[in-house]
């Protein structure tokens, strides 16, 4: 087959001759008279018994090649395509696959064709495709492959392609048929300074669908049949509840399914995950042409497609919605994301679905509470961009909740058209708002309303997300009616719909302005210096944005509002509102939420729990997981044995925050361990020495349940750890504490004097070595031996103690033995330390634990 092509020559002004290759622009008449003539004239390959004759025929066909070549030439990412078949939108669909008929497999294209309308593929041209698809030997055949079996055909088809070489290479060679790149470049003369601008387009297709399982449905047979294969990566809660479906489906139509199932709460919406998911993905050898399929709620679409946007740089994917919120925000999004380093959000990459599906049936095992929540998100698209939206929301009301979405009353079509009406029109709204700003680079977005002041509150109230977002559309809407945006009765239509869907319009937190305020400030930041608050204006249904609003006058509109929402059922307050009421987390329990206030405020808008409740085991073994396997090996426990302490920095073992709230938590001392601090004080001495109130309660308290009636304290400063023991034995015990220094003894000794354990406490005065073998000597013994004298003879006072001091079942503790690690490099006694801790560890006699207390305690027991 001939054919003129379009280019044109010109001769440029040093006259070199330029060649510039053309597309077809885009005409639906001219489309439609080759699709008419086409499909009639290959109408007969129907009814071929071989399939491969078919495929053989169709493409030998001289008005299906015209037509094909044709759509190869078309813009088909082009705002002027979508103009030209918007009256149409299967067939937009139907040539942004046929576009690349050259390229993918026959099946592909043979699914594509028969998508084109019934006005066209009169017979049956599913079922033909369908066929092919079915057959190994040529569903995966391209037409490139195919034609080169066959001169003629090849030269008309080989033409073509080294035509689009040239006009548009994308055509010829895509290594991606749903995106493609454009750009400029201009440098100067020695090249030292190059201007450039990229640009890509993204093609994307939506269906709000019900029965997406029921085999009958062929929307993801469409994709996955000719590929032979689907890798889906699904969430947990739904594979409890949907996974025999969707493995049945699959089953049904020959389709081999993998199916990587991951825990998708918000607690797992970590890098992890998105780990996981790519260590899969690669263990499957998914290629980058093969659409990943991802089922469930908002967490499973942020970080699967995140996965698949960092998989090969960039993986097709499939994005099946199970809850309200992913089926028409965080599915068809292309924000995808992960938390990183207990921060919401922290990573993330902008990969939109190649193919979205909503299907409300999915809402029928959803809890009432989230459904509820969900619908904020769709209040929130009614509000600031369709009226007719906000009228089918008011027409519904809450049966919308307690029908789930129509899902228990499948014999009321007509609800059941008005729900789908709903999602997709939601739908609509939302991805108009969000595809026209893909990568945010300016802060008008429709879609935040709600989200400006919600953010900052939302967690520490412990409030679900549809909830908090509700709080604040309400506020949105008496603040534009203040701003002369609406009329008071715009405003309160507004809030009678969130009050009639049960959810919130106000929450005490509210009362609470320094939260509030701050939460605008951070918001302020986040969004580039401007606040930016999207609000309807003009009427129900239209946006705009408030960009001052200051404290005063927050204050005092928030006042307002409050007693505007005491006129509402509950005074405002929705159904439900926190995470606790419908069996979830308070999310200030996450890891992530225990952030402070400033990062929840900086924490990405619309991102929500996602399934049930964890039980208790479920919670362990979440937290185990997270902790991954350095925790397992601390678990396993390791060997010591080296020459030298590891180098370790700090100067305290411990967060600051971590020893001052356990300290706040821990019983107080007494009155006589309180004089001891105070005197320590009042003479000057080195305070630090004293084991303090954490440690001295613990060592009571040791004393105390191992009913020790004798104790050794070696290192008495000024007494501390005497009393402390002392209070935790029996009267008629008895505590022996040895000290060296006359002064300090001599501190002590008053200060023992003056408590009320003045009988139990006995003071040696002289060196602790000598003093022990002395009442070695005397074969005194002890339940307890405390070592904390001087470190360097450590392994002396503890050879001592284990040569007789130490009373049959009794218990040396060594202080201070971790400041191996805490005293800095240089300082003898971090090795002496060192020396003792291998000491007791080479030491068969006995066992111990080093007990992270403070600097570290010691706990050895001979053997029995
Ligand atoms: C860390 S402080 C003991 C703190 C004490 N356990 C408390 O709770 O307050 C160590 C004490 O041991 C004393 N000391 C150091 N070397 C000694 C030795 N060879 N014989 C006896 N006491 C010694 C020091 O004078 C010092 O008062």
């Amino acid at each position: 087959m001939s054919r003129q092509v379009q280019h044109k020559e010109v001769v440029s002004d040093t006259g070199k001759v330029i060649t510039y290759y053309d597309l077809e622009k885009p005409d639906a008449a001219v489309l439609d008279a080759k699709l008419t003539a086409a499909f009639a004239s290959a109408e007969s390959v129907l009814s071929c018994e071989c399939v491969k004759t078919a495929v053989q025929q169709l493409f030998a066909n001289k008005e299906m090649q015209e037509m094909l070549i044709y759509v190869s030439r078309l813009p088909v990412f082009s705002a002027e395509v979508a103009g030209e078949l918007k009256a149409d939108l299967g067939l937009l669909a139907a040539v942004k696959h046929l576009k690349y008929f050259y390229s993918i497999p026959v099946s592909t294209a043979l699914f594509a064709l028969s998508s084109v309308g019934k006005q066209y593929a009169k017979g049956d041209w599913e079922g033909l495709a369908y066929r092919v698809a079915g057959d190994s030997s040529i569903a995966k055949i391209t037409v490139r492959a195919l034609s080169k079996a066959d001169p003629e055909l090849d030269a008309v088809y080989s033409s073509n392609a080294a035509y689009l070489e040239c006009a548009d290479p994308h055509a010829v060679f895509p290594t991606s048929i749903y995106r493609m790149c454009d750009g400029h470049v201009h440098a100067n003369q020695d090249a030292s300074v190059i201007e450039g601008v990229m640009s890509t387009s993204i093609t994307t297709t939506i269906k709000i669908q019900t029965g997406v399982l029921n085999p009958s449905n062929l929307t993801l047979c469409k994709v996955y049949k000719p590929i032979g294969k689907c890798v889906a990566v699904v969430d947990q809660f739904v594979d409890e509840k949907w996974g025999e479906d969707l493995c049945k489906y699959f089953a049904h139509h020959g389709v081999e399914l993998t199916k990587l199932v991951y825990r998708a709460m918000e607690a797992d919406k970590d890098i992890s995950t998105v780990e996981e998911i790519l260590k899969d993905l690669k263990m499957h050898s998914v290629s980058r042409n093969e659409p990943v399929l991802i089922v469930g709620g908002g967490v499973i679409a942020d970080v699967g497609g995140f996965a698949t946007a960092l998989y090969h740089r960039n993986t097709a994917y499939v994005m099946l919605c199970t809850s309200i919120v992913s089926g028409i925000d965080a599915g068809p999004s292309p924000r995808t994301c992960c938390d990183g380093f207990g921060y919401k959000n922290l990573y993330g990459a902008y990969h939109p679905p190649v193919l979205t599906l909503t299907d409300r049936t999915f809402f029928n095992t959803l809890k009432e509470g989230w459904v509820r929540h969900g619908i904020a998100e769709i209040v929130k698209m009614a509000v600031v961009k369709d009226l007719s939206l906000f009228e089918l929301l008011e027409k519904a009301g809450s049966r919308l909740i307690t029908t789930k979405f129509g899902t228990t009353c499948p014999e009321d079509t007509e609800f059941g058209e008005m729900c789908d009406a709903i999602i997709g029109k939601a739908m609509e709204g939302y991805v108009k708002s969000e595809y026209g700003n893909l990568w945010e680079t300016h802060q008008c977005r429709p879609h935040a309303y709600g989200h400006t002041w919600s953010p900052g509150y939302e967690i520490p109230a412990g409030m679900l997300h549809g909830h908090a977002v509700a709080t604040g559309m309400g506020f949105g809407a008496h603040l534009a009616f203040r701003e002369g945006f609406i009329t008071e009765g715009e405003s309160r239509r507004i809030m009678k719909l969130i009050s009639d869907l049960e959810l919130s319009l106000w929450h005490p937190i509210l009362d609470d302005t320094d939260v509030v305020w701050a939460s605008q400030e951070k918001m302020v930041q986040k969004r580039g210096g401007n606040l930016c608050a999207p609000v309807p204006k003009g009427q129900i249904g239209v946006c705009g944005y408030i960009n001052d609003v200051s404290r005063e006058r927050l204050e005092k509109t928030m006042a307002e509002y409050k007693t505007v929402c005491q006129e509402f059922p509950r005074a405002g307050v929705g159904i439900d509102p926190h995470c606790h009421d419908v069996g979830l987390e308070h999310p200030g329990t996450t890891g992530v939420c225990k952030k402070k206030e400033e990062d929840q405020a900086a924490a990405e808008e619309g991102s929500v729990p996602s399934g049930a409740a964890l039980s208790y085991n479920e919670w362990i073994e979440q937290c185990q997981q997270q902790r991954a396997s350095s925790h397992t090996e601390r678990l396993g426990g390791a060997e010591g044995g080296a020459a030298k302490p590891p180098v370790f920095d700090e100067n305290t073992l411990f967060y600051p925050v971590v020893e001052a709230y356990a300290l706040s938590q821990t019983t107080l001392g007494s009155k006589d361990v309180n004089a001891v601090v105070e005197s320590t004080d009042k003479e000057g001495l080195f305070a630090p020495c004293m084991v303090g109130q954490l440690e001295g309660q613990f060592l009571k308290m040791f004393a105390k349940s191992t009913k020790a009636s004798r104790v050794l304290d070696v290192g008495t400063f000024t007494g501390y750890s005497a009393l402390s023991f002392a209070e935790g034995i029996a009267a008629g015990g008895k505590v022996v504490t040895l000290e060296s220094d006359t002064k300090i003894a001599g501190v002590a000794k008053s200060l023992f004097d003056g408590s009320a354990q003045k009988e139990k406490i006995e003071l040696i005065v002289g060196d602790a070595r000598a003093a022990m073998r002395k009442l070695l000597e005397d074969k005194q013994q002890f339940d307890i031996v405390f070592l904390d004298a001087d470190k360097e003879n450590y392994v002396t006072y503890y050879d001592l103690t284990m040569d007789g001091l130490l009373a049959p079942g009794g218990v040396i503790l060594a202080d201070n033995s971790l400041c191996s690690l805490v005293y800095t490099e240089g300082d003898e006694r971090r090795q002496k330390l060192h020396d003792f801790n291998e000491h007791v560890r080479k030491d068969a006699r006995v066992e111990q634990v080093v007990l992270t207390v403070r600097e570290g305690i010691t706990l050895i027991q001979p053997l029995a």
